[in-house]
Formats: C-alpha cells, structure tokens, sequence
C-alpha cells in the first residue's frame, strides 16, 4: 500500500487525488503501520529479525515507524525470491525493459509529489529539494530505458570466414545498499542500470530512511516486472552483512562512509564479488580572484548547504584566493544568514533539520573542536528552535561558515556531513592544488576563474572523479559520477554505469574444419 491508503480503483481512477491529499499532509501528522520489506511484490513482514529499529521525522522529532530488521533467513527468502524473477527478467530484450522502465518512471512522475512529500518528512530535507531529487530519479530511470534497447555487443571477422562476437549479460542478483541522505534517488542511481543491462536487485535502504523506497518496489511492480524483481529488506549492519555475505549475490553497489565501505569489500571479496563504491567526500572548491564573484557565491552556497550539508560531494573547503577573501567571506555569510530555516515542508523553506540527534551531535563535536582548534565562526553553527511549537523536538541548527581556518584543522580535514564551511585563503594556482589534493579523499572538486586555461588545468590536476568548472553540485544522469582515492570505484550514472551491472561473454565460432597439433 502506499503512503496515502487508499485502494487500488481509487488509484487507477484518479491519479490526481494522491497528489491533492500528499499536500494535505502537514509535518507532525504522518505516521506508517505499514508492512516496510517488499518481497514477491508484496509488503511484507520478515520471517526472522535481529532487532527493531525505529526511524523519525526529523522536523519534530517524531517517532513515525517501528520495524524489525531483517534476519538472515528473510534475506534468503528476498535473494531467492529475486533470483527467481531474474531467470524471466534476463531473458527479455532490451526494448522490453525498456518499456517497463519507463512506465515505472511516469508513475514516479504522476506520483512525484506524493514521493517527495514522504522524502522530505523522513529525511528532514526541503520539499523544494525532494521535489528535485524525484525529478532526478525518474529521469534516471527514462535514461537507462533508453540504454537497455540500445544495448549489443560486437562482431569480430577472424580468419577463414570464422568470427566471433560478444554478448553483454547481466550479472545476476545484485545487492544494493543505499546512504539516508538521498533514499530515493540513490536507489534510482543504482536500480536503473542494473534493471536495463537485466539484473534482479535487493536493496536496503538506512535504517534512518526506510519508507521511499518501498514506494519504489510498488511502481516497478505497478508497471510490470515479474515478481520479485526488485525487493527490499530493512534493517542495519547485520542485515548489510547477510546480503554482502550470501553466496547467491553477484554484485554489491554500496553508497555511505568509507569505514563501512571497507568493511563491504572485504566481505564482497571473500566471495569475489564486485563492488561499486560510492562513498564520502572532503572536497575542495577553488576560487580565484578574477572568478564573476555573484556566482562563486551561489557556487559556494549550492557546494554546501544542500540536504543540511549532509552532501556526499559538498565543496565544504573553500580556498579563496587572498585578493577577494574579505568580499567573498561577507558575500556568503550576507547569503547564508537568510537561508529560511524551519518546517520542511512549507514552501518557502529551504533548510530544514539534520536526520537526527546522533548527527546534530556529531557535527556540533566538529564544531567545538574547531573552536578550540582556532577557527573563527563568521555566522551560525548553533543549535536553532523554530518557533511553531510542532517543531520544538527536532535538529535544526543554523548554517556555518568558519573563517580562520588552517589545513591541519578537523574540521578542514575530515567530513562533517553538516551545514558548515570552511574558508581557507590562498596566495597560488600550484599553492592551492598542493592543498587542494592534500586529502585521503577525492569525491568532487570544483573551480570558479575567468581563465579558461586555467580553468581546465585546475580539474586536470584535482584528485576527483567529479569536477565542476563555475559551477557546483549539478548532476544529470548522463554524467558519471563517483569517486577517486578512499572516495570508493566504480560509476554510477553516464553510460559507463552499463559497465558496473554486466559482464562481457566472447562467443568464437570455428566456420573450417578443426586442425590438431596433436
Ligand atoms: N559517494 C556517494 O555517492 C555518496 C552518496 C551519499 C552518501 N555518501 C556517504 O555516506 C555517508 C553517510 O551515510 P551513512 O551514515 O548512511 O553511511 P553508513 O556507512 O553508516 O551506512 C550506509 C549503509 O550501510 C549500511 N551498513 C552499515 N554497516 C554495514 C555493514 N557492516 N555491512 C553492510 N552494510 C552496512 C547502513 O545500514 C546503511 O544502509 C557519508 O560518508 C557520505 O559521504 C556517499
Ligand atoms: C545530487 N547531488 C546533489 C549531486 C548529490 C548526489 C548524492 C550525494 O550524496
């Protein structure tokens, strides 16, 4: 069932009443009953558990579903349920998918405000930036289907008439393990290849966030793939390590920090089973003086504030060259003092809570050692209590920008995963690049300059695998994206992203008469 509970004639009927009544709900009203795991195109209650888990609101604070996680038996049933759908999936051409695929996105479409309503009361981000993450998500969707009809492989002529071609098969069941900070979308990010090059996916999404998701594996079954296609377990590391560990799983494609990361590795090796990492980030973005100043200042703003900050490829140390650091540093800090905090859901909106206690915590712990460590807090970084009485329980706090800052400092060298900023001067191109690569990570790295010379010098010295020219933080799904150093491998978006959820098959055809050497 969906987010709104009404029956299935309803739905067919009136596409429309999901959208009205998605704006009906108000921030302190939602609360799920329903069954979180989907499974043989179901919701479903897991046959075995290790534990519950609860998951908020964030705007208030809100408990809004209880759950229990997966044990390793429901994991089994969800693989073998998939592996079952994976056997007619696979055999479907790519047109077929194809269709399939885009049905699934414009449901997601007629559905998208119902999407991001639920987006935004589970992750605490704006609705005006979940309406945005949706708008994402299907076009991943569109795009992969396009790619599934238009996927062959090669012919090869050989000698004596003989050839030989390549067939790109899919993997088989692969797993997908998703971060809390885009549910939706980073589900989309990996469930779009995998079902165009014909795949079966079980995904589990953060404990934090387990609602959108299922909203998801009720489309695809709304639009058509065979049953168990796409299921979803729920639960935390243990459930994680059951899907990483079990034998029938091909393929692993994980979003998240990069201890846990680590730990999938080695889990997937065990079976030699391939990874797609996509993990955390401390990128630069490089400001010189001669930059159009007006949009080095959206630039920096749209590289940090996103999502709480809670970005994965946020430019959170800003390197202003020494000439414009005083008028760039007022600029944005005028900038973020007006960000509109509060209730997520209204419209004018545009930074709401962080996803939780545990996280506000965290980044205020950066934040105390920063202060110690010398840093100077041009505005904010400061717990906020919105004054609708609705709100009072959740973890809001006011956007940072710290100036004064060294590169031997925490909050410079590690991620935050929060609203802050970190402003560090420099002198030099060759200067800022030394420090600019100076980190175990290499997520993004952006560069606002006139000089077009510079400017394609710059991102070709950065160590990152997403780099932006005056800009920040844009991401269409024709570009791959994903990481360089501890920031993880493997692509997701783009076409490559083909490459990560199939595997080549050379087929060689003898056309004379075999000769021994024998
Ligand atoms: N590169 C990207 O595309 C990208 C996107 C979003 C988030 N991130 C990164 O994710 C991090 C924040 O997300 P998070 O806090 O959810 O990360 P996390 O590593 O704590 O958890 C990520 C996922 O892994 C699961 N998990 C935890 N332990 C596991 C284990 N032992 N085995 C298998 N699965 C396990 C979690 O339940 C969750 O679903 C940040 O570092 C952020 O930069 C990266
Ligand atoms: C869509 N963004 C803003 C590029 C975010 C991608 C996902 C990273 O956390």
């Amino acid at each position: 069932m969906s987010l709104l509970r009404v029956g299935p004639l309803v739905n067919l009927l009136l596409p429309n009443l999901r959208l009205i009544m998605s704006r009906s709900i108000s921030t302190g009203t939602f609360k799920n009953t329903s069954p979180l795991n989907y499974r043989g195109g179901n919701r479903v209650k897991p046959i075995d558990s290790v534990g519950d888990e609860q998951a908020y609101e964030p705007s208030t604070g809100r408990v809004i579903t209880t759950f229990a996680c997966s044990g390793e038996k429901e994991v089994n049933e969800a693989i073998q349920s998939a592996k079952a759908a994976f056997k007619i999936w696979s055999q479907k051409s790519g047109m077929e998918r194809s269709r399939v695929m885009l049905e699934a996105a414009r449901i997601i479409r007629d559905r998208s405000e119902e999407i991001a309503t639920l987006e935004t009361i589970n992750n605490g981000k704006s609705i005006f930036e979940a309406r945005v993450d949706v708008e994402i998500s299907w076009q991943t969707l569109e795009y992969y289907a396009g790619l599934a009809g238009a996927m062959a492989g090669q012919h090869v002529q050989l000698p004596g008439g003989s050839f030989a071609y390549t067939r790109r098969e899919p993997l088989g069941v692969c797993v997908g393990i998703g971060a809390w900070n885009y549910p939706f979308q980073i589900a989309c990010w990996k469930l779009g290849p995998a079902l165009a090059c014909g795949n079966a996916m079980v995904y589990k999404p953060s404990p934090f966030t387990p609602l959108s998701v299922v909203l998801l594996a009720e489309i695809f079954t709304e639009a058509g793939v065979p049953t168990g296609l796409f299921n979803v377990v729920q639960g935390g590391a243990a459930t994680g390590e059951f899907l990483c560990k079990h034998p029938d799983v091909a393929k692993v494609s994980f979003t998240g920090s990069v201890p846990t990361g680590s730990k999938v590795m080695e889990m997937a090796s065990k079976g030699i089973k391939p990874v797609t990492l996509e993990l955390g980030g401390k990128s630069p973005l490089i400001i010189f003086s001669d930059s159009d100043l007006e949009s080095a200042v959206n630039g920096a703003m749209m590289a940090n504030f996103l999502t709480q900050g809670q970005v994965c490829c946020n430019g959170t140390r800003v390197f202003v060259q020494r000439d414009i650091l005083e008028k760039f540093t007022d600029e944005v800090v005028k900038k973020v003092k007006k960000i509109k905090i509060g209730d997520p859901l209204m419209e004018d909106t545009r930074m709401g809570p962080l996803i939780n206690r545990t996280q506000m915590d965290r980044v205020f712990g950066f934040l105390k050692t920063a202060r110690e460590q010398g840093a100077k807090f041009l505005t904010g970084g400061e717990l906020y209590t919105p004054e609708d009485p609705k709100l009072k329980g959740g973890f809001y706090m006011t956007p940072c920008v710290l100036g004064n800052c060294r590169d031997d400092m925490t909050c410079v060298k590690e991620e935050i995963f929060g609203p802050v900023m970190s402003i560090l001067p420099f002198d030099t191109e060759e200067e800022v690049l030394e420090r600019a690569n100076a980190t175990t990570y290499g997520l993004a790295g952006g560069v606002f300059t006139r000089d077009i010379q510079r400017a394609h010098r710059v991102v070709a010295a950065l160590q990152a695998g997403m780099c932006f020219i005056n800009n920040y933080n844009v991401s269409p799904v024709e570009l791959p994206f994903g990481g360089y150093k501890k920031s993880g491998f493997g692509r997701e978006n783009g076409q490559v992203a083909i490459e990560y959820y199939s595997q080549l098959k050379t087929v060689c055809v003898e056309m004379g008469k075999v000769e021994s050497v024998f």
